[in-house]
């Protein structure tokens, strides 16, 4: 950010998180959220709180307030946002800015007046410059122009990496934030139009199948490049650095290799039985050219990713099967 990326040091030492406490994962039934609460469950913790939007809609101030007054969380997962892929967020910016703002700035504010001793706030890859240096490192932030498809949802995330290092500069709490890579798996949104590529190719390739369809037809060139993280392996580096890292700078979460589009289509195609043509719409947008994390920091704190994109997309792949006559309604 604007100071050095070691302003708002606190005395902090990480150590394992207590088993008993209450933890709010914020977004508990989302892509991340509900595998950070498998992720929790499995690890022992039996106090893990959440609410649905319907039930608590985080844009409320004062409804997260009472929330948080309530149930007096030890630690918070910031999972809870306005998500979507490319063209939802070229089509909506507005409400991807203004809702993510108000979600962060609510939910934040709360567990600060709260005392919330462990918070992980969730941005994403699209925080970096458009044409950044690939792999992409943390000390790359705000030094050049964002992705135009998705620049309203990066600045709110951006402002979301700034409030929790100023809540660490101004009240010394230890808490951090990650940028995770393009995510999925179980409970990811499958939306035709809303999604981002990787469950949308999944539903398009398994409903060719079924059909009988010989020729899809995907958006864009298909030259892009992405790299791809299984939620599972997600929920672990949250876990991870909530036990072992501390530190004012954002932390990427990612695989370290990625794939173009049309490499990515050609596995799904593969794992879904697909034998038809694919075509490509170029007047669709392609949206950033390369987007590689550098995850050298989190691999010096000890991490790895270990879900392979062939065992991930299997598994999503009969996730989805399992779950698409839902899905489809
Ligand atoms: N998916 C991806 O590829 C990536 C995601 N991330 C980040 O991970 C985080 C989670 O994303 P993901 O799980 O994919 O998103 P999902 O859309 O799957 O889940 C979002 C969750 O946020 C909740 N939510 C949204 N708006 C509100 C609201 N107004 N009030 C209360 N809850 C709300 C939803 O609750 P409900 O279901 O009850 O409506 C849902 O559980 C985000 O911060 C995102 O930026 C980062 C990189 C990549
Ligand atoms: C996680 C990340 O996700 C988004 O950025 P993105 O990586 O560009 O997202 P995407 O997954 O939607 O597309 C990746 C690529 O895939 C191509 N593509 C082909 N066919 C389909 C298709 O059918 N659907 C979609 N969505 N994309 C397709 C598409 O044209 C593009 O070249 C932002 O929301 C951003 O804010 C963010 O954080």
């Amino acid at each position: 950010m604007t100071r050095s990326s070691t302003d708002g040091d606190t005395d902090f030492t990480p150590t394992e998180l207590d088993r008993s406490a209450t933890f709010y994962v914020a977004g508990h039934r989302g892509l991340v959220g509900s595998a950070i609460v498998r992720k929790l469950e499995a690890e022992g913790f039996t106090n893990i709180v959440g609410q649905t939007s319907s039930e608590l809609d985080l844009k409320d101030r004062d409804a997260v307030f009472a929330y948080v007054k309530k149930v007096r969380p030890t630690y918070l997962a910031l999972a809870a946002a306005k998500v979507g892929g490319i063209m939802a967020n070229s089509t909506y910016p507005v409400d991807f800015l203004s809702d993510n703002i108000r979600i962060q700035v609510n939910v934040l504010d709360a567990a600060r007046e709260h005392g919330v001793k462990r918070l992980i706030f969730l941005g994403s890859s699209c925080i970096y410059p458009k044409f950044a240096k690939q792999p992409i490192d943390e000390d790359s932030l705000l030094t050049g122009h964002l992705e135009s498809t998705n620049d309203a949802y990066a600045i709110a995330k951006i402002a979301g990496i700034m409030h929790v290092q100023a809540v660490r500069r101004q009240y010394g709490l230890p808490w951090i934030s990650a940028m995770p890579t393009n995510l999925y798996g179980p409970n990811d949104n499958f939306s035709p139009h809303g999604s981002h590529v990787l469950p949308a190719l999944i539903r398009r390739y398994d409903e060719a199948t079924r059909n009988g369809s010989d020729s899809v037809t995907n958006w864009g060139t298909g030259s892009p490049r992405r790299e791809f993280l299984h939620v599972d392996d997600l929920a672990s580096a949250v876990l991870h650095l909530l036990e072992h890292y501390d530190g004012p700078q954002q932390v990427n979460v990612g695989t370290g290799s990625d794939v173009t589009i049309k490499e990515i289509a050609d596995i799904i195609a593969n794992v879904v039985g697909y034998t038809g043509k694919t075509r490509w719409d170029s007047s669709k947008p392609d949206g950033t050219p390369q987007k590689l994390l550098d995850v050298h920091k989190l691999g010096e704190s000890g991490w790895a990713a270990r879900i392979s994109l062939e065992e991930g997309l299997r598994s999503t792949v009969d996730w989805y099967r399992a779950h698409a006559d839902e899905l489809r309604q």
